[in-house]
């Protein structure tokens, strides 16, 4: 365990579900995490978990270190605005997608703490398993120590990397934040195809999910690029040739990178529609 600090989580959802789950025992025990969520059943959840709950931000606030914002970008302003008078030195660390942290400083911004040191991160589900996968961007300013308590908190649940333009932070968003539902549906895409050619719905699961674990497994290991690792699966006038054939008659690389730039897209102009 690194440091028995205090975390506080404003917002109890699926992110943060999934951040605590890998938190707690390891960057702090779980009496050590509060969590501030207006739904109640949310909270009920949390406090049978061991947690610390309320229903709005107080006083309790202040003497967490860490704050982590994990609300929809669409609130983030408000809720913001409602943490605004417990802020005293924590440091802030917001997941929401395409929401500047500029911009959260500035709603957080008080006499006590003009301008609070941000850092914006983007997260992925498998988080929840230990193995997210987590852009950091941080406000000029934040010091090494900070950056370094930012990294760790996220590293306690996969592998982070930093970017040095906030900006590369929507196309982390749409690589790895939205990453975990291409792949997902990649998945559901095997599965389906398995039962179109024969094989049962529990066949056709445990072979898709071996071989997208097995394949990416095996990129990750080797020293060759994977398109090198694809032409040794795909023998001249074999089956797989005439799968990969169907795969560009249909677009499908084109459309992955359309689907991504469309995913970058949308966290700018949600930066720049929640973030006023
Ligand atoms: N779901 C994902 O795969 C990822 C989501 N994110 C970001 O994480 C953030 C949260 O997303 P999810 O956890 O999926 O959403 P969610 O809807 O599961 O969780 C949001 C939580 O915020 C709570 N909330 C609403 N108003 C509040 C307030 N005034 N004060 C405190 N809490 C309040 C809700 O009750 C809910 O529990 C979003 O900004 C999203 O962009 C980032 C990376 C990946
Ligand atoms: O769909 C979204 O907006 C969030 C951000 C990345 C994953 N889920």
């Amino acid at each position: 365990m690194t440091q028995a600090l205090s975390i506080a989580f404003i917002g109890g959802g699926n992110m943060a579900a999934a951040l605590i789950s890998g938190l707690a025992g390891k960057f702090c025990p779980m009496e050590n995490v509060h969590v501030v969520d207006p739904n109640e059943s949310t909270r009920q959840a949390w406090a049978a978990r061991g947690a610390t709950v309320a229903a709005a931000p107080d006083e309790v606030l202040s003497r967490c270190a860490i704050w982590v914002y994990a609300v929809k970008p669409q609130v983030m302003k408000e809720v913001a605005a409602a943490g605004r008078p417990w802020l005293k030195d924590s440091l802030v660390i917001s997941i929401a997608a395409g929401i500047r942290a500029a911009d959260l400083a500035r709603w957080l911004g008080s006499d006590a703490q003009p301008w609070p040191r941000v850092v914006r991160c983007m997260p992925n589900t498998p988080a929840l398993i230990g193995q997210g996968a987590t852009g950091l961007a941080a406000l000029d300013g934040v010091s090494e120590a900070d950056r370094a308590l930012a990294q760790a908190v996220l590293e306690a649940v996969g592998s982070t990397v930093w970017v040095s333009r906030e900006a590369d932070l929507d196309g982390v968003t749409a690589l790895s934040g939205s990453g975990p539902a291409y792949v997902f549906l990649f998945i559901e895409a095997l599965i389906e195809g398995g039962k179109a050619v024969g094989l049962d719905d529990e066949q056709s699961r445990a072979l898709a999910l071996a071989t997208l674990s097995g394949a990416a497994s095996l990129a990750a290991a080797s020293s060759e690029p994977p398109s090198v690792l694809r032409e040794r699966v795909t023998s001249k006038g074999g089956t797989t040739a005439a799968a990969l054939d169907v795969l560009a008659q249909a677009n499908f690389r084109q459309a992955v990178v359309r689907a991504m730039q469309a995913a970058a897209h949308r966290a700018q102009e949600m930066g720049d529609e929640f973030g006023r």
